[in-house]
Formats: C-alpha cells, sequence, structure tokens
C-alpha cells in the first residue's frame, strides 16, 4: 500500500506493518501463545456469528456516545485503546502519537505500564480533554508498584486496569526464535534502570526471549484477591480487572468491589486454548448483570465486530494490534486512521442494523450461524 493510496480497512494497515517493520518488533506485535489457536479464535468467532438486523426504523441519526463507570467517563464512542508494551518500536513517536490520535477521536487510552515513553510524558501529550486509564502490573517490589499509581493519579488517569492474566508470559515462539529484545535505544520509561538491575535480568539481555526472562523477574506470581483489597487500600481510582475469561471469577470480581471488567484473553497471547473472547462475554455478562461495566478485547478488526460484541452486552471495546499497525502506518495519523475507521464502519453497520443508539443493541441482533442454520432445517 502506498502512503498516497486511501485506507480501506484495518487488514490493510497490518499488511503494510508486515512488510514495512523490523520482522522482530512485528512479529512481537502479531504473535499469539503456542500454536495460535486462540489467535484464530478470536476472529473466527466473529465469523461465526450472524446479525439479524430490523428495518424500517429512523436511521437518519446515529449517536455512537457512551458512558461508563455509572457516568464518570463519557466517550463520543465505545471504541477505545487497549494497553500495548513498548510503541516505540513501530513508530519513533510511539506512546506520543497514541495519546494524541486519542484525544482527537475523543477516545479513551489505556496506557501499558511497559511504556516507551513515561505516564507523565503521555498525559501532557493526551491533555486536559483526554480520556486516560492506567494498566498495572503487580511487581515483586510493592513500593514500585504503589509508586506507579502515584504518578498515574497525579498525572490525570482515571482508572486504573489491573491486568490479572500474566503471572507469567506466555509462549510466543516467534519472539524465542527472533529472541525478541527491546532495541538498545528504547527504554521502559516508567522504571528506573535500578529497578530493572536489581532483579539481575535486563531487558535487552541476548537470550530466549528477553521479555519472557524479564517479566518473569518483574512481575509477582502470587498474586491473589487479596491483592485486588490491597489495590483498594492504596486508591480511590476505579479498578478495571483485564483478562477475566469465567463467569465465576467474573463474580469473584464485582464481589470484591470492581467497577469493571475486560473481558481479555490478551490478544491470545497468554493460555492457548482459551476461548474467544466474543464467545465468553455473554456468560460473563450474564454472571455480572448490571452490578459493573463489562468490556472487550481481542480480534476487533471491523465495526461489525464491535457492533457483535455491544449487543452481546459489552459497554465498550478495546483494540490493540489495530493501534499498533496505524503506528507503523503514520504515528498520530496512522492512529486516528485506524480509530476513524472503526468508528465509521460501526456507525454504517448500526444504520444497516436499523439502530440509531447504542441502547438499541441487544442480543436479538446477533445469532449464531449453527443455531440460526439448524433451526431454518
Ligand atoms: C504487542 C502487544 C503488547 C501488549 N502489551 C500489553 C500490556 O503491556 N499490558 C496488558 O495488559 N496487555 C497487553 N497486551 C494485550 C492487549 O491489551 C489486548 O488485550 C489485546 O491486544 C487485544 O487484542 P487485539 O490485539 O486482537 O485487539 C498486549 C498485546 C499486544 C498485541
Ligand atoms: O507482550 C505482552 O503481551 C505483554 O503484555 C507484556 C507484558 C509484560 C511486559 C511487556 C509486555
Amino acid at each position: 500500500m502506498a502512503h498516497s493510496q486511501i485506507v480501506t480497512c484495518i487488514d490493510e494497515l497490518e499488511q503494510h506493518a508486515r512488510t514495512h517493520l523490523p520482522k522482530n518488533a512485528f512479529d512481537y506485535y502479531s504473535s499469539g501463545a503456542n500454536d495460535q489457536r486462540t489467535l484464530a479464535e478470536n476472529r473466527a468467532a466473529f465469523y461465526r456469528l450472524r446479525f439479524l438486523p430490523r428495518i424500517l426504523r429512523d436511521v437518519s441519526q446515529v449517536d455512537l456516545g457512551v458512558s461508563l463507570l455509572n457516568g464518570t467517563q463519557t466517550l463520543a464512542s465505545p471504541i477505545c485503546i487497549a494497553p500495548t508494551a513498548m510503541q516505540r518500536m513501530a513508530h519513533p513517536d510511539g506512546e506520543i502519537a497514541t495519546a494524541r490520535a486519542a484525544a482527537a477521536s475523543e477516545s479513551l487510552m489505556i496506557l501499558s505500564s511497559w511504556s516507551t515513553t513515561s505516564i507523565e510524558d503521555v498525559a501532557a501529550a493526551n491533555g486536559n480533554a483526554g480520556a486516560r486509564w492506567f494498566q498495572l502490573y503487580v511487581y515483586r517490589d510493592r513500593a514500585v508498584t504503589a509508586q506507579l499509581v502515584k504518578r498515574a493519579e497525579q498525572s490525570g488517569y482515571t482508572a486504573l486496569v489491573l491486568t490479572v492474566d500474566t503471572p507469567i508470559l506466555g509462549r510466543r515462539e516467534a519472539d524465542i526464535r527472533n529472541g525478541f529484545r527491546l532495541p538498545p535505544h528504547l527504554r521502559l520509561a516508567n522504571f528506573s534502570e535500578t529497578d530493572s538491575k536489581a532483579t539481575g535480568v535486563s531487558i535487552t539481555d541476548k537470550k530466549d526471549s528477553g521479555l519472557a526472562a524479564y517479566v518473569a523477574a518483574q512481575i509477582d506470581q502470587t498474586l491473589t484477591w487479596k491483592d485486588v483489597k490491597w489495590l483498594q487500600s492504596i486508591t480511590k481510582l476505579p479498578i478495571i480487572l483485564k483478562g477475566v475469561l469465567s463467569p465465576e471469577d467474573a463474580t469473584l470480581a464485582v464481589d470484591h468491589g470492581v467497577q469493571g471488567i475486560l473481558v481479555s484473553n490478551h490478544g491470545a497471547r497468554q493460555l492457548d486454548g482459551v476461548p474467544a473472547t466474543i464467545e465468553a462475554l455473554p456468560g460473563i455478562v450474564a454472571a455480572v448483570g448490571s452490578r459493573c461495566d463489562v468490556y472487550l478485547d481481542g480480534g476487533v478488526r471491523r465495526g461489525t465486530d464491535v457492533l457483535m460484541a455491544l449487543a452481546l452486552g459489552a459497554k465498550a471495546v478495546f483494540v490493540g494490534r489495530p493501534v499498533l499497525w496505524g503506528l507503523a502506518y503514520k504515528g498520530e495519523e496512522g492512529v486516528q486512521i485506524a480509530l476513524t475507521l472503526l468508528q465509521q464502519e460501526l456507525k454504517l453497520a448500526m444504520q444497516l442494523a436499523g439502530c440509531s443508539k447504542l441502547a438499541d443493541l441487544t442480543p436479538s441482533l446477533v445469532v449464531s450461524a449453527s443455531t440460526y442454520t439448524h433451526a431454518k432445517l
């Protein structure tokens, strides 16, 4: 795709990234775990669903506006940015470009703890009008964790997204083959050299996946529900648990007083063989009811995917790799292209489905292809 051409879909941005990014960066961004079964399922499961559109409803005006966390976070659309680590590998502006594009699109950005731009610099780029949440891992050193929380609070991040599916990094074989590590000109901007040196493992170590070894040394594998309580004790920010797939855990999460659940399989990068997120969503929505927000990420590449997730009960969806592909294409402008494409596709899909606002979206809009086919036989 030449730069002068119009980008028509997210997959085109991915194709561009595949041919323009260094192999070790593209492989790191695109990989799933093991045989990448769940990676394929995250897309395939959307393909197994069908819409039953409604007709003769006035769709001349479409409102994509949504409010999250009990009305405290209003957004122009329910399409938001998932946290992805090390964005400066995709474009020199990295997280700064993402933060600017998010603000320009009135979208919400979740910043990864493992960013190549600091919490403070991203906040400045996102600005007063921007909406930003901070993604947190709990580190072996609780002082490091508490310090990150404090910095996020002071920099105007309005929620903490606690990732709970990564006690250790999943097995990404391309990274092992490539000996993946952070390029030497970049650094994990939220940690001091001493934080990382203390573990004796450096992210630039030249063995296997340098990342996996580094993560194993940093992240606290002893994490349990008591640590959710600990986090609540050190912050007043709302807490969203990211990486919930089981309805039982969703119920526990609500019982522990979290304000949101992000149904996620980490872009199929952790345990291979788990369900696609769009398959896991209905059970979690049923378990949670209206007791907290439920969001989804994983494999969202089309406005029609967004529509399916919202119809099945997600309040908002998050995209990870599409933002990286946008960054690789054209930095801030590329991320805006990705977000705008998805927003326009969602609007069109809603009109064609007979819906003019998000409140019109109900599970009856979506049927499983197999159920629907059998019912007609
Ligand atoms: C390259 C990459 C880096 C990621 N880094 C993080 C991270 O630092 N923290 C986190 O909670 N999730 C991380 N994720 C998971 C994403 O937040 C999200 O769950 C996933 O990418 C959504 O799937 P999608 O890429 O198909 O949209 C990462 C995903 C990718 C692809
Ligand atoms: O690569 C990832 O998926 C990821 O989430 C991660 C986790 C810890 C450090 C860097 C990236």
